[in-house]
């Protein structure tokens, strides 16, 4: 109706103008009043109307719900039905509010997973050209690996689309986003940090997930720096949780809290996550944080190598501490010292054990013998049998030179006869052995000498000894010492028992003699080779040949002649005409003219090789000896030659052996074995044994003292007497005591000469006795480190009496005029009268004048007391000396 009115009203303002357009518009307004009475509402918003409505619901309101009238007093109330469904529909009005702003949430986390991953596969992208162009490190290499996966092109973001959605399905169960999620989620510690991080850091979440296995395998510091990181960095997202996000942040402030009273309880805590935290700031909400491996802080025990001798700066330089420090702490304990005070290794040792410093002792290493052992190593099949080399030795006049000639003589033939000019030392001599021609050589050096000499850098020159024992003179001292010698350098020994052409020979009492020293014959049931010669008839010496080659046989003595040359020098001399002339035993490989050799501190070129029987040679063999010539300077007996591959090779060999044998020298008088450092050198465990050579007047007593010495042992060293004999010790003693370093010990007997000047050159401690027991008491003190000091007379001055004086308090005064020297209290004195000596004692005092003075010097005069001595007349003499501490 209220359109047809429209409509109508509308018609007729077109059809009328103006005029009536007015009051159409009274009549359309007063039509469309609610009020108006033709208004289909009319009277329904009127005044009356609302009145008439309102009392209506009174009276509504008097009756109960089904319509009858309430009793008096009674009010009508709103059913519990109607009740719960208003509530029912508040609260799903309130859920669905609530879905949807969680769902609005899950966009926005979406689009922050989308970021993270974006951000992460630029990253991987970078540090993928980055390992490309660097060679990789282990950690670069698996987080890049990693990374790489997560972005993949292929199924990639597929695969982290779907892994993003089950992780979130797992981490926020449909049940738990209800309206106490966030109380919930903050009250449990363990689903909130999970939850934190799987929910907020989205796409990173994802990523770092798919890291984690592959850093905890790699480093688990990082994981744990990793969570940590990730937990705070996205505390800022909380915030958008509306109206909740008050609860979240008081249960992340309790939290904080919490961690901030356990990381004030271990500070190492506390920094670390303040450190991160920091971190965290820096990097900002949303940002991918790069895992940081924390380097482990391994406790790593330092150890130093020490010498045995070391100043405190260089101990300070070693164990890179303050040198002040070390003097300050050593200071507080009593010790003054400086920087260049030499501490033991024990002393520097404990000095470091406080700076937590473990400390080795330095190994010395002999560079000489180092530079002297062959090289080369021979393999077995290489090994060529070579001829035995065979020294000859024994006492004076028991036949040496005479069976040497011998062999030589018979043994060369008629061509070489005459070639043989000369002696090189060695030489060698064809034996038939078996009907087989064998070649054998001899050493024609005094045995001894060869011993000692080849003995020199520990080189096994010599193959088998020949002792050469006079059938009509039996053992000798010499003969003792020639065994000792060959003992002592483990070389087998032959005995040849000489002049048996002579009626006096007795060789079965040799042989009986010979078992005192452990050469058992093998007729007497032991394994010593014993032949009867005579060098005079050439009798036997075919059968001694024979028994060398044998043994040699026994003793497989091998060589591998194609190598280069290796050996010993026999002797060598400076050649007027020649120059640097070098005897040489080749031991290993072969030698040729033109071969670089070094020697010691001698090299060169050899520029001619002649053999033993005078020719001139291109090659020399294993077992031959030859004469070089060509080296630059005359090498010792007992060096080793080598072969090197060129001239600059050998003279760097040369001049290794020079600075290092300057070294060596020092340090090796220091080593000499002594009575005196033979406690220190058995702590330092230098001394295992106590090698003595022992000589004596007589037989009774070198077998008393030895045998008193050999009982003579500690838990840490043994005396052992490498050779015994009667007689003066003499240059061989001192040798073999040089070889073998050892002391010397005379009893009743003293050195010759010769021995004395070696053994002072050498530093052998030659000890010199006539009371057994104060031999062998010397050295069980040396051997525990308490042999009293030695003291030796010095002379400081000489005196004449010329006028006596007496005097009540002090006695008698020699009124002296000093000669030469000085007159010392406290000193000795001798007086003499006429060549005798009537005194030998103290000085009681010096005086000048009437002072009594410390000393009085040359041309002087003084009062001289004796201690307890009157007799005093004028033109005694005076004879004044001190007591001297000696260093043995
Ligand atoms: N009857 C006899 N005399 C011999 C024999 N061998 C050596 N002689 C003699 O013994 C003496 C010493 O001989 P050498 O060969 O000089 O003895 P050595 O051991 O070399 O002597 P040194 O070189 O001084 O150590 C000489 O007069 C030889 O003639 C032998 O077998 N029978």
């Amino acid at each position: 109706m209220l359109e047809e009115n429209k409509a109508k009203g509308s018609t007729e303002n077109k059809e009328e103008g103006t005029v009536k357009k007015k009051k159409l518009a009274v009549v359309f307004h007063s039509q469309n009043s609610v009020n108006h009475k033709n208004h289909p509402l009319s009277g329904k918003f009127s005044d009356k109307a609302k009145k008439a409505k309102e009392q209506e619901k009174k009276e509504d309101e008097k009756k109960s719900p089904n319509g009858r009238p309430l009793p008096p007093g009674t009010a009508r109330v709103t059913p519990l039905k109607t009740l719960n469904a208003i509530q029912k529909k508040k609260a799903e009005e309130e859920k669905k509010l609530e879905e949807e702003r969680l769902l609005q949430e899950q966009k926005e986390r979406e689009e922050a997973a989308k970021r993270e991953a974006e951000e992460a596969a630029k990253k991987a992208v970078e540090e993928k050209a980055e390992t490309v162009e660097k060679p990789m490190k282990p950690k670069v290499n698996k987080l890049s690996g990693i990374v790489a996966h997560a972005v993949s092109k292929d199924g990639g973001e597929k695969s982290f689309d779907k892994e993003r959605a089950e992780r979130r399905s797992s981490a926020f169960p449909k049940t738990d986003r209800k309206p106490g999620f966030a109380k919930d989620f903050s009250k449990d510690k363990d689903f909130s940090k999970d939850g934190d991080r799987r929910s907020f850091d989205g796409g990173r979440g994802k990523a770092q997930a798919a890291k984690k296995p592959a850093a905890q395998s790699f480093a688990p510091e990082i994981v744990e720096k990793q969570s940590r990181v990730k937990h705070d960095a996205v505390k800022p997202a909380k915030k958008t949780y509306g109206n909740k996000s008050f609860e979240n942040e008081k249960a992340t402030i309790s939290q904080k809290n919490r961690a901030q009273r356990k990381q004030n309880k271990y500070g190492a805590t506390q920094s670390y996550e303040r450190d991160d935290q920091v971190k965290v700031k820096k990097t900002g909400k949303g940002a991918f944080i790069k895992p940081e491996v924390v380097k482990t802080v391994e406790e790593t025990i330092k150890s130093i190598t020490l010498p045995e001798v070391i100043t405190i700066k260089e101990l300070a330089e070693k164990m890179k501490q303050k040198s002040a420090d070390i003097i300050k702490k050593l200071f507080l304990k009593g010790q003054i010292v400086t920087l260049n005070t030499e501490l033991s290794y024990e002393e520097a040792e404990n000095i470091a054990v406080e700076y937590d410093i473990l400390c080795e002792m330095e190994e010395k290493v002999d560079v000489i013998a180092e530079l002297v052992q062959d090289s080369e190593v021979d393999e077995e099949k290489d090994l060529e049998p070579r001829p035995p080399v065979v020294v000859v030795m024994g006492h004076v006049d028991h036949g040496k030179t005479s069976i040497l000639d011998a062999i030589r003589n018979t043994n060369v033939t008629s061509r070489e006869h005459g070639g043989i000019t000369q002696s090189i030392g060695a030489y060698q001599v064809s034996v038939k052995v078996n009907g087989e021609s064998r070649v054998v050589t001899f050493l024609d050096t005094p045995g001894h000498e060869a011993f000692t000499a080849m003995r020199m850098r520990g080189a096994q020159s010599t193959d088998i000894a020949v002792l050469v024992v006079a059938a009509d003179d039996g053992i000798k001292p010499q003969t003792i010492e020639a065994i000792n010698h060959a003992k002592a350098a483990n070389t087998e020994i032959i005995v040849a028992i000489n002049k048996i052409d002579k009626p006096t020979a007795n060789v079965e009492k040799v042989k009986q003699e010979l078992m005192a020293y452990d050469l058992v014959a093998e007729d007497y049931g032991g394994s010593t080779i014993c032949c009867p010669v005579s060098a005079k008839t050439g009798e036997g010496l075919e059968n001694l040949l024979e028994n060398i080659a044998l043994q040699a046989d026994v003793l497989e003595l091998k060589a591998n002649p194609n190598r280069k040359a290796y050996g010993v020098v026999i002797e060598a001399e400076l050649d007027k005409g020649r120059g640097s002339v070098a005897r040489l035993l080749v031991q290993k490989g072969t030698l040729h003219v033109g071969d670089v050799v070094a020697v010691g501190s001698a090299f060169g070129k050899v520029r001619a090789m002649i053999d033993d029987k005078g020719r001139r040679i291109k090659k020399a063999t294993p077992s031959m000896p030859v004469e070089i010539l060509g080296l630059n300077s005359v090498p010792n007996a007992g060096e080793i030659f080598q072969v090197k591959d060129n001239e600059k090779e050998a003279k760097a060999y040369a001049d290794t052996f020079v600075s290092e044998g300057k070294q060596r020298m020092v340090e090796e008088s220091r080593k000499k074995v002594s009575l005196d450092a033979l406690f220190d050198q058995i702590k330092a465990g230098e001394l295992k044994d106590l090698p003595i050579v022992l000589k004596a007047d007589v037989q009774g007593s070198v077998e008393a003292v030895r045998d008193s010495l050999q009982k003579i042992q500690n838990e840490e060293v043994q005396v052992k007497v490498i050779h015994s004999g009667v007689g003066a010790i003499n240059e061989s003693d001192i040798n073999l005591a040089i070889a073998s370093n050892a002391i010397v010990i005379g009893f009743d007997v003293k050195p010759d000469a010769t021995a004395k000047d070696i053994a002072e050159r050498e530093n052998v401690d030659v000890r010199l006795y006539n009371i057994i027991y104060k031999a062998i008491e010397d050295i069980e003190l040396a051997m525990k480190g308490m042999l009293a000091p030695v003291f030796e007379e010095k002379v400081i001055g000489h005196a004449e009496v010329r006028m006596i004086f007496k005097s009540s308090g002090v006695g008698v005064i020699a009124g002296s005029f000093v000669t030469d020297g000085k007159v010392q209290r406290g000193a000795k004195a001798r007086l003499t009268r006429d060549g005798e000596q009537l005194f030998d004692g103290n000085i009681a005092s010096v005086r000048h004048f009437k002072d009594d003075v410390k000393e009085v010097g040359t041309k002087q005069e003084c009062g001289i007391v004796l201690e307890g001595y009157t007799d005093i007349q004028e033109g005694d003499q005076l004879e004044v000396y001190i007591m001297e501490e000696v260093k043995r």
